[in-house]
């Protein structure tokens, strides 16, 4: 199902808009907390709504193996599941294949894997992709099966990942069929290389989707390559069809990357940092671990609005990290999601008035100097 993507303000080419879900609205620019295994990482769903995301991420890889998509099923669906209501969308599960499955084999037909939770083998088609996110886990947003060439790449490989991707995307959008209440993203590939990012493009405009994300960045290029690309992938895409960006990222890739038209997002750091003691702030990160803030009685973010951020003190954050309490675990992710909220929340109000320039040199010039 194609949902109305309405884009109410663009500034330059930064856009805000809603996409429009039968399950609820996704504000954009829109930060997705990542809940690979049925749950955002030490968070209730309560605590993740109060922070203001409106959609979360499912994993597919995770939950085929544990639960497993029948078992899924049976019980009634991932939102049912997890007590989320509101929007999911699920990757199709062949990035975290390459990056945590034992032996893995990628072939035309499928992707074989070991798991490495137990070792029992495992098939994903792009066909299983597809009938484990919509049918089984129920996303409302599933992700095309994918190839994601590690970094860097000769262009034969990268084209040749590319190649299998379009294909594995004309496979998807026959396998998800039409559906009036679900919708198919597919991803473009290519690496660094503008030609294969083109053709990518191009493809999966042929076959047309729902919305385009951009694979295959953020592994291992580096902030200032990724945005050389971004110089030109996103404009590459669908005007009209929201632009996600997977697995991206660090507060000013997200405000680099909605500079040059990126829509959604998505990033286990806000919650894997912050389980380490990582907390990011409009003055930049900081690591509460750090002797400095033993004796700082200061909340830790007052301009965030989550308990986490306003209603402790700095102090007592060092004491819970150093002492590896599962409430620091709680209160710096909860931070984390909440701070990564906000800053997608004032993308949207700056472009929306129109000065997002001067948001972006105001955010380097605080956040990222600091940083
Ligand atoms: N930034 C690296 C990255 C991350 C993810 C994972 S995004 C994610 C993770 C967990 C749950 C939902 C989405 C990717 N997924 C796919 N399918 N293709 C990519 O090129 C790619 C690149």
């Amino acid at each position: 199902m194609t949902f109305p993507f309405d884009i109410s303000a663009t500034d330059g080419r930064a856009r805000t808009g809603v996409l429009k879900t039968p399950r609820g609205d996704i504000r954009t620019p829109a930060f997705m907390p990542v809940g690979t295994a049925a749950t955002v990482k030490a968070l209730t769903v309560d605590q993740v709504k109060q922070t203001g995301a409106d959609i979360l991420l499912g994993n597919t890889y995770h939950l085929m193996l544990r639960p497993g998509p029948e078992r899924m099923e049976r019980l009634g669906g991932l939102h049912k599941f997890m007590g989320w209501d509101k929007p999911i969308l699920t990757d199709s599960g062949g990035f975290q294949v390459m990056s945590l499955a034992g032996i893995s084999k990628v072939k035309e037909e499928a992707v074989t894997f070991s798991s490495h939770i137990d070792g029992s083998k495992h098939v994903l088609s792009p066909e299983r992709s597809i009938e484990i996110q919509a049918d089984r886990i129920g996303a409302d947003i599933s992700m095309q099966l994918d190839e994601c060439v590690a970094w860097p790449a000769e262009e034969p490989r990268a084209r040749s990942g590319m190649e299998l991707s379009a294909r594995w995307a004309k496979r998807s959008k026959d396998a998800f069929g039409t559906r009036d209440t679900q919708a198919l993203f597919g991803i473009q590939q290519g690496s660094t290389f503008e030609n294969l990012r083109r053709e990518s493009s191009d493809r999966l405009q042929e076959i047309g989707f729902d919305g385009y994300a951009i694979g295959g960045l953020a592994v291992g290029e580096g902030h200032q390559a990724m945005c050389e690309v971004l110089d030109y992938a996103p404009q590459m895409l669908p005007a009209d069809r929201p632009r996600y960006l997977m697995g991206v990222g660090k507060p000013v890739d997200l405000v680099e990357a909605v500079w040059r038209g990126v829509d959604m997002f998505d990033c286990v750091l806000p919650t894997r940092a912050g389980r380490h003691g990582q907390a990011w702030t409009w003055d930049g990160p900081i690591n509460l671990k750090n002797a400095r803030f033993a004796e700082d009685q200061d909340p830790l973010a007052p301009e965030v609005p989550c308990p986490a951020s306003t209603d402790y003190s700095r102090a007592y954050l060092h004491h819970l990290i150093r002492a590896d309490e599962i409430l620091g675990k709680i209160l710096l992710s909860w931070h984390n999601i909440a701070f990564f909220q906000a800053l997608t929340a004032a993308m949207r109000t700056a472009i929306a008035e129109g000065r997002f320039e001067a948001f972006r040199r105001d955010f380097h010039a605080r956040h990222v100097s600091n940083g």
